[in-house]
């Protein structure tokens, strides 16, 4: 019998399924029990993905989504499926008193009203919202740790919080006027087909798409927000690139009276000191997504521009480890009582 914490994981064959099944692959605490899939059930993990042949892993049955069969076999179940889908599940496994790690946007937006408003969506269970821990371990490691449910952060947010919650903390930059400008790899748009995301759609190309209208928005407005201690709008824009993964968020926003470059890279470096995946680059020095592939890094690099009196950075990370996958297990981690880089501790790959 294993003596390490079983887990499920419902959407295995989706492209943060498939990150979660490698990281799981090498994890030394937790055994994924279930992986489901409601088109490939019946085969195995070795079956849809080659590339985990030989590890224990491979043996994994895939099953149909079953609530009551992930809450029996299960401590802690991962939801990587499309938002509008996880809130039932996720309120049934809760209610049942399993532990649920929610990667999309369901439980992520405070407000049911704002939800409906940039989703489209009633929300089903908004008696769920307040006890849903907005899952960014860099800043919510405490209530984490206690959480049933947490909401695990979107891409592009987790790189526009990162990359900007220390100069709003310190007041180091106006809160009016923000604009964050995000490209993403096409990963990001997830594994069902659309005809956007063919490859000759995509290479040798670069296109900008839903310009002021993103669904991240609210998001990043409500943790950037609560940081600054102070109601904010931003402008948030986004590029598809034609790489596998990666993000590349870069963020404008004034500089306050009298705040010059040291002000900045003090509170940055302070901000993360005892935060080992943030990485803030040294003067001089801009991140690129090549350096995060694959891992729980954000990499930041600061710029102060004395001629327009504008802070600029840009903050890197990849949006299926750190943006996701990743990040969900680190949060799994924190609530299972694992070492937090269990199953995290990963270098990049380059080139
Ligand atoms: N891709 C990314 O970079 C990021 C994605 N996310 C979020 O993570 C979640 C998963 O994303 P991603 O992996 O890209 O998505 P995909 O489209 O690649 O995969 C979705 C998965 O969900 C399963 N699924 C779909 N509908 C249902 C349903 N009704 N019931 C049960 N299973 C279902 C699919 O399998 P099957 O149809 O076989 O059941 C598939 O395995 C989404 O909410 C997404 O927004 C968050 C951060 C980053
Ligand atoms: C490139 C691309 O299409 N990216 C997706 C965001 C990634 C994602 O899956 O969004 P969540 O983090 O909210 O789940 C988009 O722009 O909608």
């Amino acid at each position: 019998m294993s003596h390490r914490i079983p887990v499920g994981l419902v959407g295995v064959t989706g492209y943060t399924g498939m990150e979660l099944a490698r990281l799981l692959a090498r994890h030394p605490g937790l055994e994924l029990v279930r992986a489901t899939s409601r088109s490939e059930a019946g085969k195995t993990l070795g079956d849809l993905y080659p590339g985990l042949g030989g590890f224990p892993i491979a043996d994994c049955p895939v099953s149909q989504p079953d609530v009551d069969d992930l809450a029996e076999a299960c401590a802690l179940v991962f939801l990587a499926v499309p938002h509008g889908t996880a809130m039932d599940m996720a309120a049934a496994l809760v209610a049942k008193g399993v532990k649920v790690v929610d990667l999309s946007a369901d439980f992520r937006i405070n407000s049911a009203e704002t939800y409906a408003q940039w989703y489209g969506l009633e929300h089903r269970h908004p008696e769920l919202l307040p006890d849903a821990v907005f899952g960014l371990p860099e800043f919510n490691a405490k209530d984490i740790v206690g959480a049933q449910l947490v909401a695990n952060p979107g891409c592009y947010p987790t790189s526009a919080i990162l990359g900007l919650a220390p100069a709003l903390r310190e007041s180091l930059v106006l809160t009016q006027g923000i604009v964050i400008d995000s490209k993403s790899g096409t990963t990001g748009s997830g594994r069902k087909p659309s005809v956007g995301a063919l490859y000759c759609e995509v290479a040798d190309s670069f296109r900008a798409y839903n310009l002021g209208r993103h669904r991240h928005t609210p998001e990043i407005e409500q943790e950037l927000g609560r940081v600054a201690g102070t109601e904010l709008t931003v402008s948030f824009n986004t590029h598809l690139l034609p790489i596998n993964r990666g993000i590349l968020s870069t963020s404008y926003c004034q500089l306050a009276d009298g705040v010059g470059a040291e002000d900045v890279r003090r509170a940055y470096t302070d901000a993360y000191a005892n935060c080992p995946w943030v990485r803030v680059l040294p003067e001089g020095k801009l991140p690129e997504v090549r350096h995060v592939r694959g891992t729980m890094f954000c990499d930041i690099g600061l710029v102060v521009d004395p001629r327009t009196g504008r802070l600029i950075v840009v903050s890197v990370i990849d949006n299926l480890c750190r943006g996701a996958s990743g990040q969900a297990l680190a949060n799994a981690n924190l609530m299972l009582e694992q070492p937090l880089d269990a199953g995290l501790d990963l270098a990049p790959l380059v080139p």
